[in-house]
């Protein structure tokens, strides 16, 4: 269905209950007690999943919906169904579409594989597509990982991880198809002009990655408490599809030194618990500093340690890089898979202005345009910099290198790990600003000039895509956790572009980056020239 829209559904004030006595279970021996709540719950507009309707319109083959919200969802309460799974959304659920129900009716079903058979149990509706638990896999894919082999107990339980039920060749896959539906979704209007998306670059290790966690717990309830009924502490993370939290005492993806942390962590909760008089999300992350009086060494001694205040200082090692930032502020949760990232990100910074001169039509396909750019790249621009990641690991070969972030911590870190790693401040500054404002503190020449942009989730503000037409940068990477969003911009900007009577930019390479193995995230890295 490449092209077609998502439909505008119009959600009523349709009020739904959610109750179900009986737990989840995927498969039913890894499923902790779980009830449904019994509250009742009214949907608003905000409720649709614009992502997943994509999906859903792509397994019914229309967009067509014509359900009349008075009328109950075609389900029972709590009804269990023996469905097959059509396809996986982009959330990493599966699909299952039931033809004779609703006029199509399509259930999520979450740790599915596509062609399976399973007993769903439906919990909660939208607008022609219902929630359902998974209750047992009837007839399981033949590449379903065994139940032995999952490399979580809490999988199937807990929120974190939505694919160790597959195996890593298949989540490259999926996640491959993740961003070319983005595109295909998002970018529809030159779809048909993208290169092919590339296979995703793999994590080196697929386990014990995680250098940052960020574990719950609630406070304990003072009329259990005084009633002498209160509950164990649950701490560790959500459960899946539930507003409770999961006890977790290890969380495979996490490194080493973060789990330790946690049973640390853990331990003074547990003991403490009764003086919270509310719950906390607590931050545990890995820091590898430089062992005192071991400066002077070539390479310094580092020892790994968990922290867990938000200000303490962090010491990163990307490559021959240091970056210090402070516990609680951004920086990349996959340290072993960035220098490949950083590696492709200048590689692609390079890539020779004219390599091309294919013909590429604008959107409307009346004019072509061919590469006549020969400039070379000497500056870069590297806009929500952060503590100067980018800017800092791709500074080789630019005559001046220009950082922008709205983070007042982020840029004196950045600015402090220019001095860290020996670069010149005359060369490399990072500015505190809004990236919206970005280019009024650029003279580059933009025939020179390639721009790195990552963004937050939400991607880049109208005023930042208007500049950025208004500067024209030569070559752009766009590093993104959010490949909606970034496919969204891309059609922004070649818009802005043709509206503008400009040729625009050609995509050279889409390609995803593995950041977050066993989950359905996936970073996308988009590369632009500008014609
Ligand atoms: C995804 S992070 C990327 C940081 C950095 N590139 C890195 O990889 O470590 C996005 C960054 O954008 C910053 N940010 C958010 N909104 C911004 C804005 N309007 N202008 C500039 N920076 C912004 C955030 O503070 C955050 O540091």
């Amino acid at each position: 269905m490449s092209g077609s829209p998502a439909p505008s559904p119009v959600i009523s004030d349709m009020t739904l209950s959610a109750e179900t006595p009986a737990p989840a279970a995927v498969p039913k021996a890894q499923a902790p007690a779980m009830k449904r709540s019994k509250k009742v719950k009214k949907l608003t507009k905000k409720d649709i999943d614009e992502v997943l309707m994509h999906d859903i319109v792509e397994l019914r083959g229309h967009s067509h919906w014509d359900w009349d919200p008075k009328t109950p969802p075609p389900f029972q309460n709590f009804e269990e169904l023996e469905v097959t799974i059509g396809s996986l959304a982009q959330s990493g659920e599966g699909l299952a579409l039931l033809p004779d129900r609703g006029e199509g009716w399509v259930l999520v079903v979450p740790f599915v594989v596509p062609g399976e058979k399973v007993m769903a149990r439906v919990y909660r509706h939208n607008w022609g597509y219902s929630y359902a638990d998974l209750v047992e896999v009837i007839q399981p894919a033949e590449n379903r990982i065994a139940k032995n082999d999952i490399l979580c107990k809490y999988f199937g339980a807990c929120a974190g991880c939505q694919l160790q039920h597959i195996s890593y060749a298949d989540q490259m896959k999926f996640k491959r198809q993740v961003v070319e539906n983005a595109f295909k979704n998002y970018a529809e209007k030159y779809f048909a002009t993208l290169p092919p998306v590339d296979p995703v670059s793999q994590s080196p290790i697929q386990s014990n990655y995680r250098t940052k966690i960020t574990p719950h717990f609630e406070a304990l309830n003072p009329k259990h408490q005084s009633a002498g009924t209160a509950q164990p502490v649950q701490i560790g993370f959500m459960q899946a599809g539930k507003r409770r939290i999961l006890d977790i005492e290890e969380c495979p993806i996490a490194t080493p030194i973060v789990n330790e942390g946690m049973k640390t962590m853990r331990a003074e909760v547990q003991k403490n618990i009764a003086t919270y008089k509310k719950g906390a999300t607590m931050l545990l992350r890995e820091s590898n500093p430089i062992v005192p009086g071991t400066e002077s060494e070539n390479p310094p001694t580092t020892t790994k340690v968990c922290v867990t205040d938000h200000k303490e200082t962090i010491t990163e090692w990307v490559g021959k890089f240091r970056f210090d930032y402070p516990a609680g502020s951004f920086f990349q949760n996959n340290n072993a898979i960035l220098p490949s990232l950083i590696g492709y990100v200048q590689q692609q910074l390079h890539l020779p202005l004219a390599s091309s001169t294919t013909p590429v039509p604008s959107s409307d396909s009346t004019s072509a345009s061919t590469s006549s750019l020969n400039h070379e790249i000497k500056y870069l621009v590297d806009a929500y910099c952060g503590s100067g990641l980018f800017g800092i690991t791709c500074h080789e070969g630019f005559k001046k290198v220009l950082g922008v972030e709205i983070s007042a911590a982020s840029i004196s870190c950045a600015t402090n790990n220019l001095v860290l790693n020996k670069l010149s401040t005359e060369t490399t500054a990072f500015h505190l600003d809004d990236a919206d404002k970005i280019f009024a503190h650029i003279d580059f020449p933009s025939a020179e000039t390639a721009l790195i942009i990552d963004p937050p989730r939400k991607g880049c503000s109208d005023e930042f895509l208007d500049q950025m037409v208004a500067f024209l940068p030569a070559r752009v990477v766009y590093v993104s956790c959010n490949v909606q969003t970034q496919a969204k911009d891309l059609q922004g900007l070649l818009d802005r572009c043709h509206a503008k009577g400009l040729p625009g930019y050609r995509v050279e390479a889409i390609r995803g980056f593995d950041l977050f193995p066993q989950t359905r995230h996936v970073e996308g890295v988009m590369t632009l020239t500008r014609l």
